[in-house]
């Protein structure tokens, strides 16, 4: 497959996964989660790569979620029950058996902190931030995204993320256990390559078993994000959820209690 969305920088041993859409603060599209998708099948496949990294291009953002620009007509135009297999991509990053480091360079927001959650280990550069927005915009990650994110950061703190939209510093995220380091940016790439060596001086079998055992503990939330998916493409029809879409476009408040008290008249 031919990338245009992403690009993949091997070197020994690391195969360094890169979202290369600086100019939407590295947003996805439908055709970026199948070009991921492809990238992670091949680096999970290949026994000469032993860590994963991945990432986002420029020094602004990590990846802040589905692209809101191509978000329309209750969907995001590719595959799956939204339009964009991100339930799939999410479970990919599970099931290759190595490990996958989210390498944190800026906003990590809405879906782009569901990878963040996904991911085995996150290291981040102390100007990064990181939330959920999905309740801002008319969305919400019904699955690995709410679920495993309390697993994370508890229950109390998880809903506080999803429930009030705040934005949390690179320290705050460390101090919550959501990442597992931080450091100044210009060290980001040294520090998460120290990581990876120390990692691929390990036995990759134990690995992969400790990775799949670490997974069994919440493997169900699976079918939660699959059941889920399907709900969240009704809700992507409603008025309620396309006023979410359109106030982000249009750079304004979203008036969504007056369009949730309308839907029982
Ligand atoms: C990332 C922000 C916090 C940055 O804020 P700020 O620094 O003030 O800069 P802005 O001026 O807002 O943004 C700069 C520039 O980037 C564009 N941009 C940013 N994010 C996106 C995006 N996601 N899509 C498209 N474009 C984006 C922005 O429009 C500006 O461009 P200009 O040309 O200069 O106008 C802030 O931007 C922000 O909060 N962004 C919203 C991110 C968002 O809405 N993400 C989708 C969230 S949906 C969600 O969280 C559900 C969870 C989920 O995982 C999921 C599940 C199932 C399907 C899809 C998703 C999913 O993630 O969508």
């Amino acid at each position: 497959m031919k990338y245009e969305d992403i690009t993949v920088n091997r070197r020994k041993g690391v195969a360094e996964i890169q979202i290369n859409r600086p100019e939407k603060y590295n947003a996805f599209r439908a055709q970026t989660i199948e070009e991921l998708l492809d990238a992670f099948r091949q680096a999970g496949a290949d026994r000469s790569v032993g860590v994963i990294v991945l990432t986002g291009a420029g020094d602004k953002a990590f990846c802040t979620g589905g692209d809101q620009s191509s978000h329309s007509d209750g969907g995001y135009g590719g595959r799956g029950a939204i339009g964009l297999p991100v339930d799939e991509l999410q479970s990919l990053i599970r099931d290759v058996p190595k490990p996958v480091i989210a390498k944190v360079n800026g906003y990590a927001i809405g879906g782009g902190n569901v990878l963040v959650t996904v991911c085995d280990l996150a290291i981040a550069a102390d100007h990064a931030q990181f939330g959920q927005v999905g309740p801002k915009v008319g969305s919400v990650d019904p699955g690995f995204g709410t679920a495993l994110l309390s697993r994370v950061l508890g229950e109390k703190r998880a809903r506080e993320v999803w429930f009030l939209c705040r934005r949390y510093s690179a320290d705050q995220a460390l101090a919550m256990g959501w990442i597992n380091a931080v450091v100044p940016r210009n060290e980001l790439d040294d520090e998460v390559q120290r990581w990876c060596d120390e990692i691929l001086a390990l036995s990759p079998t134990a690995i992969a078993i400790a990775k799949r055992s670490f997974n069994a503990d919440t493997e169900h939330l699976r079918a939660v994000s699959a059941l889920g998916f399907e709900a969240l493409a009704l809700f992507y029809g409603s008025a309620e959820s396309r006023e979410g879409v359109a106030a982000f476009a249009e750079k304004r408040k979203p008036q969504f209690r007056v369009l949730h008290q309308e839907r029982d008249r």
